[in-house]
Formats: structure tokens, C-alpha cells, sequence
């Protein structure tokens, strides 16, 4: 079965047509990227996924079942920036997903639960490389460490789902390669479904298993939504296959 399945979406704002005819089947454990000009609907159709926005027609399945009707944990999601809570340490920021599975309205975990979640934070810090970091907040960790500790967090409620949008486009060139590799591992040994959108195309083609092109075949007309113009399967290089990003 797909993991997701996109059917015949549309979207529409104030008689715009945005979005057009879009079906997707994604399946469990793909690497989606999605590219395509500035404005053409990529961020807006991440939204519906996350279910931060309503598409005027069409439905979203996930497993078979439509998706719920607001965020929930099994769908991660990855922001250029902000994901991260400021206010709350490194340690913090990654203890919360699993704070708020145990207790939506508490937000808060006591005793040996408690404990226990510490642990496995600190295990998925080091995991990021970011275990000597545990105490600092957002602010003190460069774009590149605030960026996996995006990461971090958004694996810790163990998604099915993980939603990225453009979350590297910040990063300069070298930390933006290591994060890449970064990435790729956790997506293999996690085996979520990722969905990604970017700008940058050998991202889109160096990380996925899939490359979607959206387009609006005729930019000036409202009435044209954007919609698949390209659906590019990505065979994985040797050296992948081996381990490496
Ligand atoms: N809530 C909304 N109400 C009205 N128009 C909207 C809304 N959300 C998005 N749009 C419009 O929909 C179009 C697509 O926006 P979206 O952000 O999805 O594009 P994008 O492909 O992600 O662009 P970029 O690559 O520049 O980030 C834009 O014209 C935007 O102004």
C-alpha cells in the first residue's frame, strides 16, 4: 500500500487557481524531493500534508485513512528555519515531542518516565552530534547545529511521516554537504517516507528516491493551477548503495 496518496487536489484562493489535478502515490519509505519555480505551490502542498492547510478539492490518504484534520506527531516537519523552541534548551527542544505523546495538556513527564525520556533524548543528540550541546539554547548553536537539532526533535515522536521544507537552503555549502549525509542515514534507518521540498536541484536528485516537478504551464493565468510536470525516478548511484551519501 502507499504510504501516502494524494488524489486530485486542488487548490484555490480567491478564484487563483494554485494547485491543479495533483495526484501523487508516495510510497512507504521513498525519499520524495519536490521542485519547481518560486510560487508554483510547493510550500502549500507540504501544508496540506502537515494538515496546516485545507486543499478546495480533492483528499490526502495516509495508510488508506484520510489524513486528520490538524498536525498530529506521526508527521514531522522540518522548517529554512524556527523549527526549534528558543525558550528551551538543546536537551529541551528534543525532550518535548516526547513530552507531549505522554501528556498533550501537562507537556511534562515526572519520575522514572521522565528519566528515561532524558536518556533516550541525549542518545538522539549524540546521534546528531550534538551531545556536547545539551544545555545551550537555539541561539548559541550555529545555523547548521540548529538545523540537526530540527532534526533531532522531529525524530523523536518517531514519525511516519517526515515533512521537509527547503531545510537547507540556509546552510552553507560544506555544512550543508555534512547534513546531507546526516539526513540519508537517519531516512535509512528510520525507513520513514520523506517528502522534501528545495530550490536546489542536485539536492532534490542527490537526496531522493523520486524527483516531482511542479509547474503552471501558463504562469500568467489564473484560471492554470501548477501542476506535475515531471515525475523523475532516482536510481541510486553505486557508492550509495555501499553506505555513502
Ligand atoms: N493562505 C493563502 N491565501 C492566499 N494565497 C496563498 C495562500 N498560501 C499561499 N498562497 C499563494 O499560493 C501560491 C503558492 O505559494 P507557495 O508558498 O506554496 O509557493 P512555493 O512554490 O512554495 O513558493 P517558493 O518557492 O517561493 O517558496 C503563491 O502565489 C501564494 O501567494
Amino acid at each position: 500500500m502507499s504510504s501516502i496518496e494524494i488524489k486530485d487536489i486542488w487548490q484555490i484562493y480567491d478564484s487563483r487557481v494554485v494547485l491543479e489535478k495533483i495526484s501523487l502515490n508516495i510510497e512507504q519509505g521513498s525519499f520524495v524531493s519536490i521542485v519547481g519555480p518560486s510560487g508554483c505551490g510547493k510550500t502549500t502542498l507540504l501544508r496540506m500534508l502537515m494538515s496546516e492547510e485545507f486543499c478546495t478539492r480533492g483528499s490526502i490518504l495516509l495508510d488508506g485513512i484520510p489524513l486528520p484534520a490538524e498536525p498530529t506527531l506521526e508527521r514531522g516537519v522540518v522548517f529554512q528555519r524556527y523549527s526549534v523552541f528558543p525558550h528551551l534548551t538543546v536537551l529541551g527542544n528534543v525532550l518535548l515531542p516526547m513530552e507531549l505523546k505522554a501528556s498533550r495538556w501537562l507537556g511534562k513527564l515526572l519520575g522514572p518516565k521522565r528519566y528515561n525520556a532524558k536518556e533516550e533524548a541525549r542518545a538522539m543528540l549524540e546521534h546528531v552530534g550534538l551531545r556536547h550541546a545539551a544545555d545551550f539554547y537555539p541561539a548559541q548553536l550555529s545555523g547548521g547545529m540548529q538545523q540537526r537539532l530540527a532534526l533531532a526533535q522531529a525524530l523523536m515522536a518517531k514519525p511516519r511521516v517526515l515533512l521537509l521544507d527547503e531545510p537547507f537552503s540556509a546552510l552553507d555549502p560544506g555544512t550543508r554537504a555534512d547534513i546531507h549525509v546526516l539526513t540519508k542515514r537517519l531516512w535509512e534507518e528510520t525507513k520513514m517516507t520523506i517528502v522534501m521540498v528545495t530550490h536546489d536541484i542536485s539536492e532534490a536528485f542527490r537526496l531522493g528516491t523520486r524527483v516531482i516537478v511542479l509547474e503552471r504551464p501558463t504562469p500568467d493565468d489564473p484560471t492554470k493551477g501548477a501542476r506535475i510536470t515531471h515525475d523523475i525516478p532516482v536510481r541510486p548511484r553505486a557508492k550509495d548503495k555501499k553506505g555513502a551519501a
